[in-house]
């Protein structure tokens, strides 16, 4: 539309295709010539003394509904739509029976105005006619459309001129018409897609097609806001209803069909059954649409058990149990982030049908350059201030140049040529582990002149929209997060996602990654993480079952961050049990990098090995017999499950020529080890990382067969961290090293033994003179003497 050439009649003529009164658009185009979003902005401007602009929700009550020209709006709703200006209608093409808004980046109207627009009672007219006239179209003909002009195109065409006219887009991409066909065809359908490929339009579209709302059930309030958001901008009347909702008349007028697409929360959906059953029966609900439906899933990230529930959706919307529906109402499930348990259990647990329709498309996001790298203390580090303000870490990057758009199906050259692009300038969303420190790092940031806010659930709803619309509307340079604004947000210029703490899971970190490079350009995701230390799970509330669930997926992250050998990318999408068709990503810091130099370490898995057998009293050979130079008559065989530190004390013990390599290097190796099959955890708890190894006969068959054989093993982050000597050991964390070091050891014994050195005072003992194993320093001292 804009831009376009049009004469003075056709910019009156669509004005009142728009709803505009006819003096109105005379008066505008005779002041402002025939340029139709000058026009426009003329008239929502209020210049024309008695021009009417496009409703505001506060402002407008069911009873003053009419044609939008002929409104008369209070002045703080015409204010409103002062604000409104030009932008609104960039996309805008316009139909006789409806008044839209497009609202666009605007300060001065609040979120829930924005969000909470209702359609006028002439819509919802036509719309109910529109539906009756679906019970006279043939049976072959699935779906009654909104639009008379598009009679005689097919659905595709009709979707196309929609995304055209709507969105500005020119057609649905390959995976859209799948499901739009699927849904066409009343069946259930499961789209698995990349973040930032498009999920959202799949059940957006139905509503435009149709005349009939769609539900959308979304799992943040943040989401839903921040889609509503969109939807208004792009002229599409939608609510969200649930506990972030601040006006409370919208849940009615929502459930007598004023709003094309409703976004609900499960909770709120499983209340409003039956005003949902009426509202089936009077405009039409076409789809319902679970979006993040991962959340179903005990095996997810984030399991909600509200959205367990939502299985009654089917129960309670089929033709068997209404009368007045000729299908069910298919059931739309999407999500980026589902491994192939979750997608089963996401089947099951929603009683999709048996003919759901599976639409998958690749998860693999070119784009997006993975890194990980050694957090240093937060408020002690030179990196934070550079980096956090746009300064990329690769200078040689911030060439000048064009930064190109590019799909999954790019090739090598289009992916590498991505390296030569500059980081463009845009938003970072940082995520903290704690709502804590995103209040502490979003001040550390402001201090240092930051655009920077916190987002977290804890923080009051009117401070969070805030942030979320000035997040939108390039007011802010940074938003320190929790998962609160995590997934489907979706901005196109987020350049840098960076985590600043080990993230919960590879489902979350990828979700959250997800914000970045939503235009396609080149756009980073930078994990900052103590490398040094085990990350632990955050509290919650979890069955046996989840907390189990909870540390495997822990564990994978934990190795997805100390791997140095493979390409990011593909760590990523193979967890999804995609095959990654690239070798490579060509991005990430392992690819642009390189692996580190590959090791020789057959003399340190060896011994390793060779103690935990000996502790076990398992033969290091197959034929039963046994070696016992790493056993030791004094050693705790008969303890239960001794642990890997024990181990590595043990052996470094016994042999000086390891001492220099600690705790850190060892985990490290005995991680390795594992991963080759070679031990494994004998603790029935799962651990983020192997703890009380054990061997395997793959393992024992190691040991014998290839005693000759080379064990050549990249080293993993913390082993080199370990061997940098880069450790972030607290003093006690040394000191408690050092009683690790049979030689420290030995030497601080026999120097208190001769000074009488009296012990130091935070010794602390239990009341029947043992050590007090609630302290670290007890615990060392408790195996201590068990050892001896
Ligand atoms: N057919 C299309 N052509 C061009 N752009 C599109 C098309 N469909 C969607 N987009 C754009 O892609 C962007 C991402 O869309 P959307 O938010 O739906 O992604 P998503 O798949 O839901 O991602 P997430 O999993 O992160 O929620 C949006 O800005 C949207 O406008
Ligand atoms: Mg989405």
């Amino acid at each position: 539309m804009a831009g376009s050439r049009l004469s003075s009649e056709e910019v009156i003529a669509k004005l009142i295709e728009m709803g505009f009164e006819n003096s109105s658009a005379v008066q505008a185009v005779k002041k402002v010539g025939p340029l139709f979003n000058d026009a426009v902005e003329y008239i929502l401007n209020g210049s024309c003394g008695d021009c009417g602009g496009a409703p505001s929700n506060s402002e407008y009550s069911t009873s003053n509904r009419k044609a939008l020209g002929k409104r008369t709006l209070s002045s703080a709703a015409l204010g409103q739509m002062r604000q409104s200006s030009i932008l609104n209608h960039f996309q805008y093409t316009g139909t006789p029976k409806r008044s839209r808004n497009n609202n666009v980046p605007d300060i001065s109207i609040s979120s829930s105005e924005i969000l909470a627009r209702p359609i006028d009672d002439v819509k919802a007219s036509i719309t109910r006619v529109d539906c009756g006239n679906l019970k006279t179209v043939p049976e072959d003909l699935q779906v009654c459309f909104r639009e008379e002009a598009d009679t005689g195109l097919d659905w595709e065409q009709r979707a196309n001129n929609l995304l055209q006219k709507h969105f500005g887009y020119s057609s649905v991409k390959s995976f859209q018409k799948e499901a739009l066909a699927a849904w066409l065809a009343h069946q259930d359908c499961l789209v698995l897609a990349a973040t930032g490929s498009g999920k959202s339009l799949c059940f957006q579209i139905p509503a435009l097609l149709t005349g009939k709302v769609v539900i959308v059930i979304s799992p943040l309030i943040s989401l839903m806001h921040d889609q509503c958001l969109k939807l208004s901008r792009y002229g599409i009347s939608a609510c969200f209803l649930g506990s972030g909702q601040p006006d409370s008349g919208v849940e009615q007028k929502a459930m007598r069909g004023m709003y094309d697409i409703i976004y609900v929360c499960p909770e709120t959906v499983l209340r409003l059954i039956k005003p949902l059953q009426g509202l089936a029966e009077s405009r039409g609900i076409a789809l319902f649409a679970i979006d993040e439906v991962h959340c179903v899933s005990k095996w997810g990230h984030d399991f909600r058990p509200d959205y367990r529930r939502l299985s009654v959706l089917r129960e309670n919307f089929n033709a068997r149990n209404l009368q007045f529906l000729k299908f069910d109402i298919p059931l739309m499930a999407l999500t980026a982030t589902a491994t192939i348990q979750v997608r089963e259990d996401i089947l099951e647990s929603l009683n999709m049908s048996k003919e759901t329709k599976i639409v998958i498309t690749s998860f693999f996001r070119p784009n997006l350059r993975f890194l990980v790298t050694l957090s240093p203390a937060f408020h002690s580090c030179s990196f934070a201030y550079g980096e956090f303000c746009g300064e990329s870490p690769h200078k040689d990057w911030e060439m000048s140049g064009l930064a190109e758009t590019i799909d999954a199906s790019s090739t090598a050259e289009k992916r590498l040529a991505l390296l030569q692009e500059p980081l463009e300038e845009g938003p970072t969303i940082i995520y903290v582990p704690t709502r804590k420190e995103t209040l502490s790092i979003a001040n550390y940031l402001c201090d240092y002149g930051v655009k920077a806010a916190a987002y977290n659930a804890s923080l009051s709803k009117s401070h969070l929209r805030q942030v979320h619309k000035e997040f939108h509307d390039n007011m802010l340079e940074v938003v320190v997060a929790t998962v609160a604004f995590g997934m489907g947000i979706d901005k196109l210029n987020v350049r840098r996602i960076i985590h600043y703490g080990w993230p919960q899971s590879l489902e979350a970190y990828y979700q959250e990654a997800g914000r970045a490079g939503r235009d396609g350009k080149l756009a980073e995701c930078i994990l900052y993480a103590n490398l040094s230390r085990i990350p632990s799970l955050l509290p919650s509330k979890r069955s046996e079952d989840q907390t189990k669930q909870a540390y495997k997926m822990l564990s994978d992250c934990f190795r997805y961050g100390m791997n140095t050998s493979c390409c990011r990318a593909k760590i990523l999408v193979e967890y999804f049990g995609e095959d990654f068709s690239y070798e490579k990503c060509l991005l990430c810091d392992v690819c642009v990098d390189g692996p580190p130099k590959v090791e020789n370490l057959k003399e340190e898995a060896d011994i390793l090995m060779q103690i935990i057998a000996a502790h076990h009293g398992q033969s290091c050979y197959l034929d039963g017999s046994y070696d016992d130079t790493y056993s030791d008559s004094k050693s705790p065989r008969l303890m239960q499950k001794p642990n890997l530190r024990m181990f590595v004390s043990k052996l470094r013990e016994q042999s000086q020529k390891f001492c220099e390599k600690d705790q850190l290097w060892w985990r490290g190796l005995a991680r390795v080890i594992e991963g080759k099959g070679y031990i494994r955890e004998g603790d029935d708890k799962i651990h983020v990382q192997i703890k009380f190894p054990q061997m395997t006969r793959l393992g024992l068959e190691f040991l014998e067969f290839e005693r000759d054989q080379p064990f050549y093993v990249y080293p993993e982050a913390d082993m080199i961290l370990s061997m940098n000597k880069c450790k972030s050991y607290s003093t006690f964390a040394d000191w408690g090293k050092g009683w690790a070091d049979p030689e420290i050891r030995h030497q601080r014994l026999e120097k208190r033994r001769l000074n009488r050195e009296p012990r130091k005072p935070r010794m602390r003992k239990s009341r029947k003179g043992k050590p007090d194993t609630r302290t670290a320093r007890g615990r060392i001292t408790a195996k201590l003497s068990k050892l001896k």
